[in-house]
């Protein structure tokens, strides 16, 4: 598990550990994880070219520490200042170790365009709102070079707490972050600059309070998945009855169900229009399938994806969250909840609501689509206290929000997975996991995390249609349990995870 914590409680976890330890000793612990990562971007320190832009604070005095190491392990250091005062400290042992100061200017353009590594401590947790000048035009310099970015702490211009990019922002191969992740180093706009995050630890784990973002890994992800015993059966292992697609949309229907009997579930039911449903077995005979019927003997719902928002699905959708089964919400039914949302006030079962910025848009009048990309994290939390159930917001970052839990934020997402009916896949892995027993948190960040693995493992990065998505599921499925008992991760696998 990866945690993120505010500013706030870093800061405070910071004042802590100070108070016991020698000064300059945290920074220290800093300077050294990140020349370390330095030279591993590197390759070969002797002889490189490394520039380091140096804002005002401590974040320029960490790059300026590290690249004293790097300097006197031969490398070729020169700091860029933005501004008249950088760390004293730092940049006394940066002349000591025979490291260089520049202004910038058309020499400091120079050296940026020319370096093997630029290291990126213009602003770290202490930086608010997009960069001013000159760190805003060092960002631009450093975004073009060809030589490859080291955000210390977090990209320079991304907020930390939200991922909110305001205006320039470094855009960095890898972040070293220090003590704890930041959640804007998880959630996109912000994840989308930070390239591989790597974590220093300096010490700040007993000092921190519940993270505020919680980011699950292959193990976490394997420890949720249920396995079916020696006397499972099919009704134990769990059934779910899916509400999907309609005349106008039978693919949803074919997507939802494959996605769910992929993910590994005891049993689907199908129910819907008489046409959907022969497609529907068409693909998979093992799906059982009916006329819709919230009756139906199952263990949970997935409702939604292609169904129309015409007065039957209305219907439907009453009827399904009158039930006290789990029920997963998506697509068409958000936006009928959106119209009126007085069923899910009334009810206390597990409710997993899935949709994509548009979606959550509807949800929370008076924003917009690009209003919950631009802050994700804000407004999935404020939809899941405002509905009082559990949200999943698809998109460029999957973040997950129940109340009194911290969000989350998943780690598997890829571009590959903006394609047609991809979320309608999603819908039926998360309610199969739903029905095999998983909590809304728990199904929802197991399937986002499963659902970004498929995508990448479909067609080896080439891009994917929701088919292969579907066929693509076992395999994320048995890279994941093999997880589960400790084994060995697969050799490829670490390069696979950009965050
Ligand atoms: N406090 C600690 O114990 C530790 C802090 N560390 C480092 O210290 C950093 C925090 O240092 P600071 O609190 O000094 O703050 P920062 O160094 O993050 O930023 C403060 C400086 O940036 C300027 N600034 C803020 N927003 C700006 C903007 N939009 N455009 C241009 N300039 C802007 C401020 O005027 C100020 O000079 C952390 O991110 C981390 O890198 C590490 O050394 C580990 C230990
Ligand atoms: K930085």
């Amino acid at each position: 598990m990866r945690r993120a914590h505010t500013v706030e409680a870093v800061r405070a976890a910071e004042a802590e550990l100070m108070a016991r330890l020698p000064e300059g000793a945290l920074m220290q612990r800093a300077a050294a994880g990140l020349a370390v990562a330095g030279a591993r971007m590197l390759g070969r320190v002797y002889g490189a070219r490394v520039v380091l832009l140096v804002g005002g604070g401590d974040n320029g005095g960490d790059a300026l520490y590290a690249g004293a190491r790097l300097a006197r392990r031969g490398a070729a250091v020169r700091a860029v200042a933005a501004g008249a005062r950088i760390h004293p400290g730092g940049l006394a042992a940066l002349r000591a170790a025979g490291g260089r100061t520049l202004a910038p200017g058309e020499a400091a353009a120079a050296e940026i365009a020319a370096a093997d590594l630029i290291v990126d401590g213009l602003v770290g947790i202490g930086g608010r709102g997009g960069l001013r000048e000159p760190h805003a035009g060092l960002a631009a310099l450093a975004n073009a070079a060809p030589g490859p970015v080291l955000a210390v702490d977090l990209p320079s211009g991304i907020d930390a707490d939200t991922g909110e990019v305001a205006g320039a922002a470094i855009t960095a191969d890898a972040t070293v972050c220090f003590g704890t992740g930041k959640p804007g180093l998880f959630v996109d706009p912000g994840a989308g600059h930070a390239g591989a995050v790597h974590l220093v630890d300096i010490g700040l784990g007993p000092e921190l309070p519940a993270p505020r973002l919680e980011c699950l890994q292959g193990a976490d992800v394997a420890a949720l998945l249920p396995h079916p015993a020696r006397e499972s059966d099919k009704y134990r292992r769990g059934v779910l009855g899916i509400a999907a697609g309609s005349d106008a949309y039978p693919g949803a229907a074919v997507l939802a169900v494959g996605g769910a009997l992929r993910t590994g579930v005891g049993m689907v039911r199908y129910a819907g229009p008489s046409g959907v449903c022969s497609r529907v077995l068409d693909r998979w005979p093992e799906a059982v399938v009916s006329a819709s019927d919230p009756g139906l003997r199952v263990a949970a719902w997935a409702v939604g994806p292609g169904r129309g928002t015409g007065e039957q699905s209305r219907e439907e959708l009453e009827e399904v969250l009158e039930t006290d089964l789990p029920v997963l919400v998506d697509a068409d039914a958000i936006t009928l909840l959106a119209e009126d949302p007085r069923a899910l006030q009334e009810r206390s079962a597990p409710t997993l609501l899935t949709p994509h910025a548009g979606e959550l848009a509807r949800l929370l009048p008076g924003t917009d689509r690009g209003t919950v990309e631009e802050r994700r994290l804000e407004h999935v939390e404020r939809a899941a206290e405002e509905y009082g159930c559990t949200v999943l917001l698809k998109g460029s970052t999957t973040v997950v929000a129940q109340p009194g839990r911290p969000a989350a934020a998943n780690l598997t997402g890829t571009p590959l997975l903006a394609a047609a009916g991809s979320g309608d896949v999603l819908s039926g892995m998360a309610g199969a996991l739903l029905a095999s027993g998983l909590r809304p948190r728990e199904a929802a960040l197991a399937a986002a995390h499963l659902h970004g693995l498929a995508a990448r493992l479909a067609r080896g990065g080439a891009p994917v249609s929701a088919g292969d998505l579907v066929e693509a599921v076992p395999r994320a499925v048995a890279e994941v349990s093999a997880l589960a008992d400790g084994s060995a991760p697969p050799a490829d696998r670490a390069g696979r995870y950009r965050r």
